[in-house]
């Protein structure tokens, strides 16, 4: 498997997080390529972790396995149609981070009905922690589908879908899910500032109760995360008239809303970059 050569288009974000999760997990950096128009982000990822980086994704492509296309969702189809037009691309797999862009129009795009898979990551990959959604097309060989489950493996749990259309319930919880808690964490900070903490010992307090509490979580996986809110909340008590406001203000229903917005917002992508 290690043999194989990775070839990933677009350095940025999602990129980076895979590539450091593969050379932390062992994966030789020799077989790792990286190609990106603008030169910064590649060099970084050579002196980090000593992957092979080009600007130049006809070259990148022409000796790898499998290629990770990791652009912006509107790019995508540029750059399938300049490899299809420059590179041998039988026996080659395709994974596709996009949101918001099936397989179908990366198979045209590509020219023919390549072996493509939808991934759909998340930020925490950078450490580990990341989710990956999964679904092949049907031309996926079964080696394909386990280099590519290796390769998102390596930055943290991986979920094969059913149908590709599940990618986009997904999104809306796993892969636009970390801003969700970043927003809610940044609100906390706000206002623990304004109660008088400054900055730095706002920011340690909000972090520490949510890692402190995603790692409850993760611990007790035989309790309800209700029950371990029930557990923080004393008849009346403080938690108590916190969470009555946030009940009054519906929270659970503006959550509803928010994810349904996302999962709305990947359809409405697929659609324009059909
Ligand atoms: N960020 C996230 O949380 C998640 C993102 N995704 C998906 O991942 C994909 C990438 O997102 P992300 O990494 O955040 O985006 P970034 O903007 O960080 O990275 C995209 C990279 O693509 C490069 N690029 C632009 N045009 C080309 C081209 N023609 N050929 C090769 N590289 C090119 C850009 O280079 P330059 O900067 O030089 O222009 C940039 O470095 C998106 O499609 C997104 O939907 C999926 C799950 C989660
Ligand atoms: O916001 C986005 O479109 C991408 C996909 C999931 C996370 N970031």
């Amino acid at each position: 498997m290690t043999n194989n050569t990775i070839a990933f288009i677009g350095a940025g974000n999602m990129s980076r997080a895979i590539i450091a999760g593969l050379v932390a997990n062992g994966y030789p950096a020799k077989n790792i390529i990286a190609a990106n128009p603008s030169i910064g982000k590649l060099d970084a990822l050579h002196q980090d972790f000593g992957i092979t980086i080009t600007q130049d994704n006809v070259a990148a492509c022409s000796q790898a396995d499998l290629i990770v296309l990791a652009v912006k969702p509107h790019f995508i189809q540029p750059v399938c149609e300049q490899l299809a037009k420059n590179v041998s691309l039988s026996n080659k797999c395709f994974v596709s981070v996009a949101a918001g862009v099936n397989i179908k129009p990366i198979q045209n795009a590509l020219g023919f009905a390549a072996p493509v898979i939808r991934c759909m990551p998340n930020t925490p990959s950078q450490l580990g922690l990341g989710v990956s959604g999964m679904f092949a097309s049907a031309e996926v060989s079964d080696p394909q589908k386990h280099l590519a489950d290796t390769l998102m493996a390596s930055v943290g749990i991986v979920q094969w879908l059913e149908a590709e259309e599940n990618i986009d319930d997904l999104i809306a919880v796993s892969g636009s899910g970390p801003a969700y808690f970043f927003a809610f964490m940044e609100a906390m900070q706000n206002k623990a500032i304004a109660l008088g903490f400054n900055p730095q010992q706002a920011r340690a307090l909000v972090q520490q109760t949510a890692l402190g509490a995603a790692q409850m979580v993760v611990e007790n996986h035989d309790q309800e995360i209700s029950t371990l809110r029930e557990n923080v909340t004393s008849k009346g008590g403080t938690t108590q008239q916190a969470l009555l406001t946030f009940a009054q203000g519906g929270l659970p229903e503006l959550v509803d809303k928010a994810m349904q917005a996302a999962k709305d917002r990947a359809i409405a992508m697929a659609k324009d970059n059909a």
